[in-house]
Formats: C-alpha cells, structure tokens, sequence
C-alpha cells in the first residue's frame, strides 16, 4: 500500500478554488503550479500526490482507489449515481441545474401540460428521473457541451443545463422553467482508503471541516 494521499481534481473550473481551499489546511504542491501537459503532481516531502483529470472523470478514480479523494460537482455526483462516500460540501462551484427553453416558446408554454418533450442534455439520467417523477415523458438528446444550442438550431426545444450566472442563457434567447437541483463541489473518498489510510484521511477531513465551518461562518 502506498504511504501517499492521491488526490483527483477535475482539470477545468474548480481547480483552484480546490488547491487554495487544501492550501489551507497546508496540503500544497508547487510542482502544479506551472503550466505543463504533465497529469500527476507530487509532493514528496508531505507525501501527496495529485493527478488533474476530466471533471466527469473524478468519481471513476476514486471508486477504483487509483485516487483516495476526489473533487467533484453534485451535478456530476447525481448522474453517475456511483457508491461514493460523500463526507464534504466544499461550499464552492455553485450553480444550478434547470430546465430551460426559448423566451418566445416560455411566454405560451405551460409546463403543467407537458406530456412529452424532447430534451438535450449532458445529464440524461438526472433529466430522465426528474421527468418520470412528474408523470412526463422525456425524449432525451445527449450533448457533450454548447447544450443552448440546442432549440436555436431546433434539435429540440428544451434543455437541461447548468446555470450560474444566467449569461448564456440570457446571450442565446432562453429562460429558465424550473430548478432541478442547487449545486455545489463535494469532496468524496474511497471507502477502503478510509479504513486503510485512516489516521491521514480523517485529518484532513477535520481539517477541511473546520476551514469551511469558520468561512460560512464569516461569509454569513
Ligand atoms: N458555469 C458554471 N459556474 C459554476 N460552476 C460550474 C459551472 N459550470 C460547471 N460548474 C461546476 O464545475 C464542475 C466542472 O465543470 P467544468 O466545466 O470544469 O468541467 P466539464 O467541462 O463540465 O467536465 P468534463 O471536462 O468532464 O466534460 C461541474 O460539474 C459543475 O459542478
Ligand atoms: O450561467 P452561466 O454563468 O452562463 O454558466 C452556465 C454555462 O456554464 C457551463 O458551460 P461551460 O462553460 O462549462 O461550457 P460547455 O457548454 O461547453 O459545457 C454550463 O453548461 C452553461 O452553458
């Protein structure tokens, strides 16, 4: 068994509001700091080690113990649906998953009537449960990105996307119907690392715990 801590930490957005909330509670890695192709970062001195790979990628890591913890969006978390424990909410990545459509189709639709829509989506799972609770019938389209292109080009008429700050939304003629769920970044472990790397993994978790507690603390 490696004495390292293996972090995955999705390479696109939430990278760094990760390493400075580590930063914190002193887990660092100059090493990633510079830019570089390189995928795995080491610390060796406090013995951690990072790898950056795609953010839909970080629970698969974890759950086969390549990582010991990971840094993943509950957007991410709800799709897979994976056997994960979930000890932390990082408190930062927020944004929403909504449903969403053309103003002008919103200002003489009423989503009451829905019966079935066809919907695009990076998250047909998510959509598809939301839906089947409402008694509606989803034809889904999975899309890899760009989901508000969607309805300009009449793939279909509705979406279910991410929203922060409303701008893409907003800058491609749609609203938003009706929120799904709030997001935020959680921190997630494998289970066997909690038992094996135990003393190391419960530090840092009090450690994080802690940081977030007092920054709601200050925030609120
Ligand atoms: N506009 C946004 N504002 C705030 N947080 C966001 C936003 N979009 C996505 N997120 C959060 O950040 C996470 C990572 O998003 P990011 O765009 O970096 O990767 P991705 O491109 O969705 O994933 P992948 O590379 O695997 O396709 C998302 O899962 C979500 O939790
Ligand atoms: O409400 P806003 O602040 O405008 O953010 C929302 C946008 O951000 C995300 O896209 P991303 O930038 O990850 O690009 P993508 O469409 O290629 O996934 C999301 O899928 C929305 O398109």
């Amino acid at each position: 068994m490696s004495d390292y801590i293996t972090f995955a930490l999705p390479k696109g957005r939430i990278l760094q509001d990760s390493m400075e909330l580590f930063a914190k509670i002193g887990i660092t890695c100059p090493e990633m700091e510079g830019s570089s192709r390189k995928l795995v970062f080491e610390n060796r001195e406090s013995k951690f080690r990072f790898m950056a790979v795609r953010a839909t990628d970080v629970p698969t890591y974890v759950e086969y113990g390549c990582a010991d913890i990971g840094v993943v969006g509950k957007d991410t978390l709800l799709e897979q649906g994976k056997d994960l424990y979930e000890p932390l909410d990082l408190k930062f990545g927020y944004c929403r998953l909504a449903v969403a459509e053309p103003v002008a189709l919103r200002q003489q639709d009423d989503p009451a009537s829905w019966s079935n829509i066809r919907v695009a989506t990076k998250y047909p799972n998510i959509t598809e449960r939301f839906f089947a609770a409402k008694g509606i019938q989803v034809e889904l389209i999975k899309l890899y990105g760009s989901i508000e292109l969607a309805p300009l080009v009449g793939l279909s008429e509705r979406i279910v996307d991410l929203v922060s700050t409303g701008a893409t939304l907003r800058e491609n003629g749609m609203v938003e119907v009706e929120t799904i769920a709030e997001i935020t970044s959680r921190l997630i472990v494998n289970r066997a690392s909690l038992k094996t790397k135990h003393l190391r993994i419960t530090a840092i978790l009090e450690g994080l715990e802690k940081v977030i507690g007092d920054e709601v603390r200050i925030s609120n």
